[in-house]
């Protein structure tokens, strides 16, 4: 029997994916039978792709983002997109708690001073902020930004949210105006849906003020980094913990001499775990895809 055509794009090393049932190609093709592509929403599929792929029906993204599709150029040619709802929010959660410590406590420069034998006693570096009593704003309340929330809690911080409505269900205060937010926070924390456009400009940067922190854990086109870059070299902003990058990987250059900053590689939803959980997610999309089934984790 033929196996169906499946387009993989980029070329990734899917963590204990079993893909034995399909005839993998990759980009450019010249396959007019592939009727469903896997991607990261980083990357996506673009619409010259979909206009080159005629019987494309489904567009299965592993992990959260979707980011780099065209969702509505997506429906209109009929094809649906899938993506891995909820397979990473604790891990991502983890890192945000991660950032917003290592940041407020100098664990950067901290480091860089012990093993550049500047550890000069009794304070290796100037004192740093309490975590405890901080105000967290929490921009984007889904499945990140809860956790972030609830691990917050327990670090007793106060805590406030943003996004496009507000949910009765939710556990913290809403704030519907984000340069309110802004203004409240010590800690503002991005973790919106990554499709957003630059939600957070140099206005909201300016808004967090001098002492305050901006954690990044979604996508990077959701910051104005040039704003982000200059307000930290010039001390209108405290500090930054960025796990995600306008571009990815993200030049080193860039970082050079940016000051009270922890950088992580896009590492948020890495682990082990989550990753496995990815795999099987878009095992199972695909199967019940070629099925004719209902689609597991279909874009909302
Ligand atoms: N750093 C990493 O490794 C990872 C990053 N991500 C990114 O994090 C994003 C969020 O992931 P989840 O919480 O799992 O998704 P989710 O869909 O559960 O939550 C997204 C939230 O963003 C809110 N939102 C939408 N537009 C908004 C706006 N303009 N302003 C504020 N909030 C807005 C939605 O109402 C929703 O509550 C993903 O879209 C992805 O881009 C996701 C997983 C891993
Ligand atoms: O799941 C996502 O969207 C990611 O960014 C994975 O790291």
């Amino acid at each position: 029997m033929t196996k169906p055509a499946l387009l993989i794009h980029p070329p990734l090393g899917l963590f204990e994916m079993r893909l034995a049932d399909y005839d993998v190609v990759h980009w450019p093709t010249d396959r007019k039978d592939v009727r469903a592509a896997v991607t990261i929403g980083s990357v996506g599929i673009s619409n010259a792709m979909i206009d080159a792929l005629p019987e494309l029906g489904a567009i299965v993204c592993f992990g959260v983002g979707v980011d780099g599709i065209d969702l509505a150029y997506a429906a209109k040619r009929n094809i649906a997109v899938t993506h891995g709802r909820e397979i990473n929010h604790e891990d991502v959660a983890d890192v945000a708690i991660g950032l917003m410590i290592a940041v407020c406590r100098g664990f950067t420069e901290g480091e860089r001073v012990l093993r550049e034998n500047r550890w000069a006693p009794p304070l290796a570096i100037p004192p740093q902020r309490r975590l405890r009593g901080r105000k967290l704003g929490v921009v984007g309340y889904g499945a990140i930004g809860q956790s972030i929330a609830h691990r917050a809690e327990a670090f007793g911080l106060e805590i406030k949210w943003f996004g496009p409505r507000a949910k009765p269900e939710a556990q913290h205060a809403y704030e519907p105006d984000l340069p309110k937010l802004a203004e409240w926070s010590d800690i503002l924390a991005i973790a919106a849906r990554g499709d957003q456009g630059r939600i957070i400009t140099a206005d909201i940067i300016k808004a967090l003020g001098s002492d305050g922190i901006l954690i990044n854990i979604s996508r990077g086109s959701l910051v104005d980094e040039d704003a982000l870059i200059a307000a930290l070299k010039s001390g209108a902003l405290g500090g930054a913990g960025l796990d995600v990058f306008q571009e990815e990987p993200t030049p080193a250059v860039r970082w050079e001499n940016v000051p009270n900053t922890t950088l992580t590689p896009h590492l948020g939803g890495g682990t082990r775990e989550a990753l496995y959980a990815g795999s099987q997610n878009v095992m199972e999309n695909l199967r019940r895809f070629y099925a004719g089934e209902p689609l597991l984790t279909p874009v909302a």
